[in-house]
């Protein structure tokens, strides 16, 4: 194994960005080199810096760069975001609820949960979900008059954040009165619906969006400076952190030493050679961070039939577990390491497996991740040859599910085609499910489908709560152990701002499970003739429909009555279809 660290140990940039060591095998070694060479040869940085678009496609790429200058923009915004700050603390707020989906609310919840409030002021909760339950839980954490709710949408008019702003401002209403504006704060474009109906409610503040950054993007522009604001995070340190990595990143440090280029360049050549499962390996304290880096790896890269499957938190198994499709990148907080996970690790990387370790010393250096990510993220899509800023497949569920609600709104019932088999209290859907079949025998046969290099996924439309994570982590793992295939975990709607583009978009190797239950309990949506519950329902469906179209692998299990019971009784009969499985890998 040849290793390369790509900064000189006794530089002083070293001692406050993050240690990169890259452990490649010879032959990504050589492509990462090749790779290198080209572009220092061609001055491709150069060219990324000065917005050319044809460092990707030829397309509309250079509409979207101005992530590149958000650290300077967020620097001369700090007088603003400071009198913000001083606001809030006079507010008599006792936490802050924010409200958005994807790139508006994943940048926070890394923040939220590797940094966390400082004393006195707001500990953040984020609501991405219209499942009734998780609405219910989440409200139920707050105190409704004391709380100040955020809502992030660069366009303003994503449907979740929409219904959800218009659940709690009718409970800030009741609670407060005319004045419950006072209570919200909107982050979003110039010039869109959310703006003007924040202006027409009399919003405590409207923070702006810069246009030419993408949701994923975002988090170093107002989407992640304002709620790290609101933590009273200390932003002036994140970004003199930050703007370390731009400065390494940038056109003046050769591709050799650039933590971006390297990172993206070893992205693209794994992929190119059929390691295309980025598996994050993160130290606990930093293991939020991966579900950024999912939305930010497989929307910019999942697409045409192309992309890079990011694998997140699915924990770390034997080397016997894994299949020769892997890069793993272990991001390490220093303090943070204990002898199993290391000693783990090293025998991946002693049995072969491409290994990229990013060491940072202090939690606050995740500022600088989230550049070398998306720097990392932009050049793996020059690599690759893919638009790196759209998500074109995206919209394919959105208007399946808009829709179906139009239906429903017609006819007061969704429209969807009766299940193929019902085994007790499970409904199953899709083309895998055979005549006479039982729920253990489609799911045999769904695993009979998969083969070496492809990807299983459960997609779950119920609460994200730590019972439930841990039942359906414990099926993936059954699933990668069995056939050393990349797993992955999504929540509905929520993975559908994330790792959705992938799935539909990316290559035809993901197998899918999705979930769905009916809701024990639902919640009416101010204004609307439909609840939270169709909502979801419809989502799950058009998720499903696209999927179908798409050619992709998938069976759908729907828990009727009771969940938890349901559940169980899924993972059981999960448990005996895999013993029964013929390996025909
Ligand atoms: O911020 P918004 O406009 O509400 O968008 C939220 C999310 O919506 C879509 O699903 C996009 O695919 C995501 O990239 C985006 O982050």
């Amino acid at each position: 194994m040849s290793k390369l660290t790509t900064l000189d140990s006794d530089s002083q940039l070293r001692a406050q960005l993050p240690v990169q060591t890259l452990d490649l095998g010879n032959d990504l070694t050589q492509t990462l080199q090749e790779i290198v060479r080209d572009w220092t040869r061609q001055g491709t940085l150069d060219r990324l810096w000065a917005r050319d678009a044809q460092v990707w496609t030829g397309g509309d790429e250079a509409n979207w760069l101005d992530w590149l200058n958000a650290v300077a923009r967020g620097r001369e915004a700090l007088p603003a975001l400071s009198e913000l700050g001083a606001d809030l603390r006079r507010g008599g707020f006792t936490a802050a609820l924010l409200i958005g989906m994807g790139g508006s609310s994943l940048g926070p919840e890394v923040l939220a949960k590797t940094l966390g409030a400082e004393s006195g002021m707001l500990p953040l909760y984020i609501i991405d979900s219209t499942d009734p339950a998780q609405i219910a839980s989440c409200e139920a954490a707050l105190d409704i008059e004391r709380t100040l709710f955020i809502v992030a949408s660069k366009s303003g008019s994503t449907l979740e954040p929409d219904i959800l702003l218009q659940y709690f401002l009718a409970k800030a209403k009741a609670a407060l009165g005319p004045a419950a504006g006072r209570q919200f704060i909107a982050i979003t474009d110039p010039g869109s619906k959310l703006e003007a109906f924040a202006r027409n409610n009399s919003f405590r503040h409207i923070a702006t969006g810069v246009p030419g950054i993408g949701g994923r993007y975002s988090v170093l522009s107002n989407f992640g400076l304002v709620p790290a604001v609101v933590m009273g995070i200390n932003i002036e340190h994140l970004l003199t952190s930050a703007d370390l990595m731009v400065r390494n990143c940038s056109a003046v440090t050769p591709p050799a030493q650039n933590l971006g280029v390297i990172l993206g360049a070893v992205m693209g050549a794994a992929a190119r050679a059929g390691r295309d499962k980025l598996t994050l390996l993160a130290s606990p304290a930093l293991l939020p961070f991966g579900a950024w880096v999912e939305q930010l790896v497989a929307e910019s890269t999942g697409k045409h039939g192309l992309g890079i499957v990011p694998v997140d938190a699915e924990g770390i198994g034997m080397p016997a577990v894994y299949g020769s499709d892997r890069l793993f990148i272990d991001l390490r907080l220093e303090d943070d390491s204990d002898q199993a996970r290391d000693q783990a690790i090293a025998a991946l990387a002693n049995a072969g497996n491409p290994m990229v370790t990013i060491s940072i010393a202090a939690r606050e250096q995740l500022a600088q991740e989230f550049f070398h990510w998306e720097m990392a993220t932009a050049v793996a899509g020059a690599v690759l040859g893919i638009h790196p800023f759209d998500q074109p497949d995206v919209e394919a569920a959105k208007i399946q599910t808009k829709s179906l609600m139009a239906a429903y709104e017609r006819d007061q019932i969704l429209p969807q085609s009766p299940a193929v088999l019902v085994d007790g209290n499970l409904a199953l859907f899709g083309a895998v499910v055979g005549n006479g079949a039982s729920l253990e025998s489609t799911l045999t046969k769904l695993f009979g489908q998969i083969r070496q290099g492809d990807y299983f996924v459960l997609l779950a439309y119920m609460e994200m709560n730590d019972p439930h994570m841990a039942l359906l982590q414990s099926m993936r793992t059954l699933v990668r152990d069995k056939y050393k295939v990349a797993t992955c975990l999504g929540f509905g709607p929520r993975f559908l701002h994330s790792t959705g583009q992938l799935y539909k978009g990316g290559p035809n190797s993901g197998v899918f499970l999705q979930i769905t239950c009916d809701d024990d309990m639902d919640l009416p949506i101010p204004g609307r003739s439909y609840s939270f519950g169709t909502v979801k329902a419809a989502q799950a469906l058009g998720d499903f429909q696209v999927l179908a179209e798409r050619g992709r692998r998938a069976l759908r299990v729907h828990v009727k009555g009771e969940l938890e019971t349901g559940l169980s009784v899924l993972h059981r009969t999960f448990i005996a279809a895999l013993s029964r499985v013929d390996l025909t890998l």
